[in-house]
């Protein structure tokens, strides 16, 4: 299956990394980064209504090339200018043809948080996140160990950074839960097939208390979509696919949320 494909070209591409710019390095680099304590992503999610994160992406496994042309810093200008309440960068390279650099330019011109968007196996890339300006990780549940996942968790809170737990069903939930997760997003595409059921989400919703915020991820395409996910008490959507391909991502995220916009 994908995932562990994934994982294995991580793990190449880490121990790439360390060897250019060691732990102890990047540690350094990170501990010139003002300390924050005020995890504003969190802050935003449990404000009332349904909040819109939006994702930055070039490819992926299951759709192949989305954009051919890829001005991402543009695409963040647009969704800003849109209203997004977040943005999730793709920094994986092989399969979603993501870079680090996106996430650190990005993160440095948008007044929003940011959300590195990659296959977290390595305490490193957490450290990675942070010196390249990310505000949230994504800890991937079907990847880590609980242990990990803990040990993870603590060490993103740490440094300031929030992070989303990201589950797929009922005991990957559980996971998250006994982690400490205080964000937990619910991935409606299957890893193994690639099928995408909204229903997943509102499935698992009432699994989550509401002191924890719930997010919708993937294959969210119209108004009616969001309008289920809001009704049903979720805390925030990620769009990837439906907002990279919108020539107007901001009539695109009005039309999403239900506003008609002359
Ligand atoms: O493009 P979509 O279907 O709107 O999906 C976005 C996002 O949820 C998806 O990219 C995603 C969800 N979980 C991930 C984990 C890693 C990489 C990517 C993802």
């Amino acid at each position: 299956m994908i995932l562990d494909d994934l994982v294995k070209v991580t793990k190449v591409r880490v121990t790439r990394d360390k060897q250019h710019l060691p732990l102890a390095k990047l540690q350094q680099q990170v501990a010139k980064i003002p300390k924050t304590t005020n995890f504003p992503f969190e802050k935003m999610l449990h404000q009332p209504g349904l909040h819109f994160i939006c994702e930055i992406k070039k490819a992926s496994p299951s759709k192949g090339e989305i954009a051919a042309d890829f001005p991402y810093l543009q695409i963040a200008q647009d969704y800003v200018a849109a209203g997004v309440e977040a943005i999730s960068v793709l920094t994986e390279p092989t399969y979603f043809k993501g870079q680090l650099k996106y996430l650190k330019e990005v993160a440095a011109q948008v007044p929003v948080p940011v959300l590195r968007k990659d296959f977290t196996i390595d305490s490193y890339m957490i450290y990675q996140a942070k010196a390249n300006g990310a505000q949230v990780i994504l800890l991937i549940c079907a990847i880590l160990s609980p242990e990990q996942l803990k040990n993870y968790l603590e060490l993103a809170t740490s440094l300031g950074l929030s992070a989303i737990v990201e589950a797929h069903d009922e005991q990957e939930v559980q996971q998250a839960l006994t982690a400490g997760a205080r964000i937990i997003g619910v991935n409606n595409r299957n890893l193994k097939d690639f099928t995408v059921d909204l229903q997943t989400s509102l499935r698992l919703r009432r699994l989550v208390p509401s002191q924890i915020a719930f997010i919708s991820e993937s294959g969210v395409k119209t108004a009616a979509d969001v309008d289920r996910l809001r009704q049903d008490g979720i805390n925030g959507v990620l769009i990837g696919e439906t907002m990279m391909r919108a020539t107007n991502k901001v009539q695109m995220l009005a039309q999403l949320k239900g506003q008609v916009l002359a």
